[in-house]
């Protein structure tokens, strides 16, 4: 409760300077790129005389507001060795605590603010480890040549990397985590979404006539942020397992979860997680094994077990079942929190937008209705490649309403980056939110425009998806492969929900929104149906 009080207080002070200062994008970011191209991009303590000489106007060259001695960078930039080094503009703090409880407040908000004080590049502090984040078409361009040498583990929390496992991608590099991306084609590519496509259509039209059902007044009400949650889980469950398991399971997903992202190996959420993954794992093992002794694998419901009884890691050697029962574990962990916020995000965007909204409807009908037989259930990858408006729904509603960072990578020898100095130990990492709000790549940035993303126009050739300027699921090694998977459980959700409520949907109150781990609605946020 406290450190929440400390963050709203510290984001609230730093908003407040930031109107003081800066306005949005265009400015701010010119005038950060004529300091960088001039040379005059100071670090925060200038290293000769230990004077505070931060955020020197590039225009003017006169000092502003946030010129006040800030002790904490100071005695950080001391402690850390930089003086005389030019890092970019932005504040790490001596530990790292202040930025780290803003980021977990708002991190959206955070990395706004920062952009429009500092431009696309800054040094602050993730998760008390000091950071450089930025996001300009050039610096991701430079940061790709090197970035596959950089190791993923180091920036990772020890809760967390402990509970990935050593199975966990997350964790890997080189050779070993090569060969493990390779399965992840098999199982999240295109054969496999074909595969998965009539299972989605038929749970999730259940999914919409069940809250449709629930009401037979005016309105119905519907809470996306847990409702999808649970939805996602059981999709996922299926997919992955070929059935959904007893609720025991389930809860031990979200404990596991929590153990994920727990502050320490104390912590209750740890010990809980720990326990709730060794039963994850010994169940699926167990029900995997049936399947196989049965001589079930070739099962449609069975396609993501029968790829991995085929998986070889880097020497070849087939997995052994703890390891694919521990991916399958991995994998829905990785995918339902993700998958559902995206569906939320993208519901709540669409009652927000009437116009996007029912193309969404017209799209649905002219691929699925006909007069005869009325409107049959999305089924297959070509029903959902032809769906492009709905697709670019989801892809705008990653864009406006992001709900995850880039990958964190460990700077492992100091270098040269962008024309800064970056010191060893230091986290990069790429965040699509700052490309994302980009005038130059998004025009009209804060509006939620799904045209952007429909085939064929300049912004969509522009923006591709995994191209500089749009990178929803990171980029560089660990790139996220199941952005596709949410895009198309998002899609048939979409699709469902137009058709069953033709009149649309209103929040009840605005949007809320939990920030950690990821931005996702608050599970109890209403929108009521209308009818
Ligand atoms: C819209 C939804 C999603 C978003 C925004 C998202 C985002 C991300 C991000 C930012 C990363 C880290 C990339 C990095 O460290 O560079 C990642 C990695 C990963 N994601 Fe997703 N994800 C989503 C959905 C999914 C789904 C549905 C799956 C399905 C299983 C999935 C599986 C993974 C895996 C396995 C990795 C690790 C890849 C590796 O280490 O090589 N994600 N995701």
């Amino acid at each position: 409760m406290a450190s929440r009080a400390t963050a709203r207080a510290a984001a609230s002070h730093d908003a407040r300077a930031a109107t003081r200062r800066a306005r949005v994008g265009g400015a701010a970011r010119e005038s950060a790129a004529r300091r960088r191209a001039s040379g005059r991009a100071t670090s925060d303590v200038d290293g000769a005389s230990g004077r505070a000489t931060s955020d020197v106007d590039g225009a003017s060259g006169r000092a502003t507001s946030a010129d006040a001695f800030d002790l904490g960078q100071a005695i950080g930039t001391l402690a850390r060795g930089e003086r005389g080094a030019t890092l970019p503009p932005g504040r790490v703090g001596a530990l790292g605590v202040r930025e780290t409880l803003e980021y977990l407040a708002d991190s959206n908000g955070f990395v706004r603010r920062r952009v429009e004080r500092y431009g696309p590049i800054f040094k602050t502090a993730l998760f008390f480890k000091p950071a450089i984040v930025f996001g300009s078409r050039e610096a991701v361009r430079e940061f790709l040549k090197f970035e596959g040498e950089l190791p993923a583990d180091e920036a990772l929390p020890e809760t967390f990397r402990e509970l990935h496992t050593e199975y966990g991608a997350l964790r890997m590099t080189g050779s070993r985590h090569a060969a493990t991306r390779a399965n992840f084609g098999k199982v999240l590519g295109r054969a496999a979404l074909e595969s998965y496509a009539p299972a989605i259509g038929e749970r999730t039209r259940e999914f919409v006539e069940d809250v449709a059902r629930r009401s037979g007044k005016e309105t119905s009400s519907f809470r996306p942020g847990a409702e999808c949650v649970d939805f996602a889980l059981d999709l996922l469950f299926e997919l992955f397992l070929g059935h959904v398991p007893e609720a025991k399971y389930k809860d031990a997903m979200k404990a596991y979860n929590g153990g994920l992202l727990s502050l320490g190996k104390w912590s209750s959420e740890f010990k809980a997680g720990k326990l709730a993954l060794e039963d994850l794992t010994s169940y699926v093992e167990a029900h995997y094994r049936g399947v196989k002794a049965r001589g079930e694998l070739d099962r449609p419901e069975y396609f993501f077990y029968k790829q991995y009884s085929q998986a070889v890691d880097e020497f070849d050697e087939v997995f052994s079942d703890d390891r694919i029962a521990t991916t399958c574990v991995l994998m829905v962990w990785g995918s339902y929190i993700e998958a559902a916020a995206l569906m939320g995000h993208a519901c709540v965007l669409l009652g927000e937008h009437d116009d996007a909204r029912r193309a969404v409807l017209r799209e649905f009908e002219r691929v699925c209705c006909d007069d005869e037989n009325g409107c049959r259930r999305i089924g297959t990858l070509a029903d959902i490649m032809s769906m492009q408006y709905t697709s670019a729904v989801a892809k705008e509603s990653l864009r406006v309403m992001p709900q995850t960072a880039g990958g964190l990578r460990v700077n492992p020898s100091p270098r040269k980056f962008a024309s800064f100095d970056v010191p060893a130990g230091y986290v990069l990492t790429a965040d699509p939110r700052i490309p994302f709000r980009d005038e130059a790549n998004f025009p009209d940035p804060d509006a939620f425009k799904p045209e952007r993303f429909v085939p064929g126009t300049h912004e969509a050739k522009q923006n591709d998806v995994s191209s500089e300027t749009y990178y929803p699921g990171g980029m560089g090694q660990h790139q996220c492969p199941g952005i596709s998977l949410a895009t198309v459980m998002t899609q048939i959700f979409l699709a469902e929900l137009v058709s069953a409520f033709p009149n649309g949907w209103r929040g009840k109150t605005a949007p809320k929104y939990v920030q950690v781990p990821i931005v996702i609605l608050d599970r109890e946020y209403e929108i009521e149906f209308l009818r």
